[in-house]
């Protein structure tokens, strides 16, 4: 189900009127997301088996020597009230005719004492080992999550906000960690103490043991009720931080534009309003859990009740001595702390259920763009380029290509010009099969692109995009992502051949000069003539290009111009191409309109008809 955001909490943030003194619209009607699925489904055990068979690589180095610190800890703690009601009725209070041992209180004391120190070091080495375990579970988590993440195709990262997909890798993640490295273990540790406190109290006296935990049913029946609540809030939660940081993604990576329209105070209050209703979730489902406290406490606080009250009658009547009522007393008070804390868990466990749904949720996404069975590698290409009838929908019901029929010979530069949202740009995403199809055909020196593999396809097509994409890293580092293995000297020799050298040599560092994420440290022009040298690396036999629309100074446009003569010779070439310079040179120029090739031929052609193309060139000149 998804839902747009609903707002209705009160935000000390309001919009600032408009200039004409009218209040600007509404903050709900501006920004919009879509919510992350509203999984609802009764506990799953297929998936909570799916994520605990992550501890199963570890399991026969680790988990026996767990248990055995377990079992030592569980077992030196109930040993101690037991032995203390010895002390009571055999040392220090016996029945009369006998005497207090001091001898045998000494020895007691001694045992009770290593007792302890037994349990000390048990229950530190398995919390160490409980971490090692769990660190590795998580990391195991991540790594698979993010390898899937990497293989997804386009479509899957246009429905979702990146700050979305964000959290399932940190904050979903992170939330199993808790479960992994203590919770899993001490729910086993609490159900072993409370069978092991069970058998005790039935052999030291059953009666009381059955009256003392008579309100067990109750308080089951009222917590199961809870718990559906518990972990819907919870899931809630997850949803409103999801959002939260779908926003804040989109407002470090917008907030350029934010502050050149003096937008901050408008984004705040929307931040604001997120914010609030996260804060509101999150105290509703603290508020469902901390209701499990007082309900064990009532119930627990019964039991005493009826502990003294029956305990003191069997003692009269010669049923109990005093030492196994003091026993029995310890052991009733170490029976609720168990139950308290097992009911906490399985809260923990509703949020890390709610956490690693969401995270098998993508692991079971399936690429859409992936090699069918029996996909043969694409040998090394002339490349010959057909299209025919293609016709192509992002959104079903809406073509945004209305079938295209295209052939291009090998070493063919093509230009695609047309209006904003003509298809220029999904023309070249089909190339590179980011997109598959939707009906007719595209093949590459004959073979239908659907039927090699992927890796085949795309290791052979370089494609530079309008927005040119610059790691963290280095210069040097940033060109060799065309071609891992190449060397420093073909690195510098790709960026002398696209006039990249020069303004690489004047930068501090050199080709060892840091660039920062998105490289904002360089201007557009060296971008764009950085990722024509990472493309030149490649040596695709296909390249494709989406032309940087940004205005540049002519020295750089013909520097820029010259880079492409050296980067487009001898490859077939597929540009969305906006400066007529770039498109006269073009064997074939592909004017687009809605979807549909109106004209194609080169530019004195398509001047001479008088068509939508002259129509385009015209008016680009009317602006200089
Ligand atoms: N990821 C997407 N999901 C849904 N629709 C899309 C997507 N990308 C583009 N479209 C739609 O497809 C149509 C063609 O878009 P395309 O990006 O190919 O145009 P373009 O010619 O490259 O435009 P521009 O010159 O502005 O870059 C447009 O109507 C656009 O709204």
């Amino acid at each position: 189900m998804n839902t747009n955001t609903q707002r209705t909490a009160k935000s000390p943030f309001k919009s600032r009127p408009s200039q004409e003194g009218q209040q600007s619209k509404p903050l709900n009607e501006r920004f919009v997301y879509q919510d992350d699925e509203v999984i609802d489904k009764p506990f799953n055990w297929a998936e909570f088996k799916r994520l605990f068979a992550y501890m199963k690589p570890y399991a026969r180095q680790m988990i026996p020597l767990v248990v055995l610190m377990m079992v030592l800890g569980t077992i030196t703690k109930l040993a101690v009230p037991f032995l203390t009601s010895m002390a009571i009725d055999g040392a220090i209070a016996p029945e009369p005719p006998a005497v207090p041992n001091a001898r045998l209180l000494l020895i007691l004391t001694g045992i009770v004492l290593l007792l302890y120190i037994i349990q000390w070091g048990a229950n530190t080495y398995r919390i160490k080992y409980t971490n090692i375990i769990g660190q590795r579970v998580i990391y195991d988590l991540r790594a698979d999550l993010f390898k899937h993440i990497q293989k997804l195709s386009f479509n899957f990262f246009d429905k979702r906000p990146a700050g979305s997909v964000l959290v399932r890798v940190t904050n979903d993640i992170n939330s199993l960690q808790d479960l992994f490295t203590n919770g899993a273990v001490n729910v086993l540790i609490d159900c072993v103490q409370l069978v092991g406190i069970v058998v005790i109290l039935l052999l030291i006296n059953w009666k009381l043991a059955v009256a003392v935990m008579i309100t067990v049913p109750l308080m089951f029946i009222i917590s199961t009720r809870l718990r559906v609540r518990i972990r819907r809030a919870w899931q809630d939660v997850r949803m409103k931080n999801s959002r939260i940081n779908s926003h804040l993604n989109e407002s470090i990576q917008g907030i350029r534009v934010t502050q050149a329209y003096t937008q901050e105070h408008e984004n705040m209050a929307f931040f604001d309003h997120m914010n609030f209703t996260s804060k509101r979730s999150w105290d509703k489902a603290s508020a469902m859990n901390q209701a499990f406290g007082p309900l064990i406490e009532i119930t627990g606080g019964l039991g005493t009740l009826v502990l003294f009250w029956f305990g003191a009658y069997l003692i009269q009547t010669g049923q109990l001595t005093i030492g196994y009522l003091v026993a029995f007393a310890t052991y009733v008070g170490n029976f609720w702390d168990p139950i308290n804390r097992l009911g906490q868990m399985y809260n923990q466990l509703l949020v890390a259920m709610a956490s690693s749904e969401r995270i098998f949720e993508f692991m079971d996404e399936k690429p859409a763009i992936s090699d069918k069975p029996g996909a043969v590698s694409l040998p090394p290409i002339r490349g010959d380029i057909e299209l025919e009838d293609v016709v192509f929908e992002y959104e079903k019901g809406r073509q945004a290509l209305k079938g295209i029929s295209l052939s291009v010979t090998a070493g063919q530069s093509i230009a695609l010009v047309g209006h904003t949202g003509s298809g220029k740009s999904t023309i070249i995403n089909l190339l590179s099969r980011f997109y598959d199809i939707t009906s007719g055909k595209l093949t590459i020196d004959g073979y239908d692109i659907r039927d090699v593999t992927v890796e085949s396809l795309r290791s052979q097509i370089s494609v530079v995009l309008q927005d040119t994409f610059i790691f963290s890293g280095t210069i040097r580092d940033n060109i060799r992502f065309g071609r891992l293995d190449a060397t420093d000297e073909e690195i510098e020799a790709a960026a002398k051949a696209v006039h990249a050298h020069e303004f690489i040599t004047h930068l501090p560092g050199g080709y060892e000069t840091e660039v920062e994420e998105r490289g904002t440290v360089l201007s557009m022009g060296q971008r764009q003539l950085l990722s024509f040298a990472r493309a030149l690396l490649a040596n695709p036999r296909v390249l494709i290009l989406d032309e940087a629309t940004a205005s540049i100074d002519t020295e750089t446009e013909l520097k820029i111009q010259d880079a492409l003569k050296v980067l487009l010779q001898g490859r077939t070439s597929f540009m969305v191409a906006h400066r007529l310079s770039t498109i006269r040179n073009a064997d074939n120029i592909i004017v687009l309109d809605h979807g549909e090739l109106v004209e194609s031929g080169n530019h004195d052609q398509l001047m001479k008809k008088q068509g939508v193309y002259r129509g385009l060139v015209e008016a680009q000149f009317r602006f200089l």
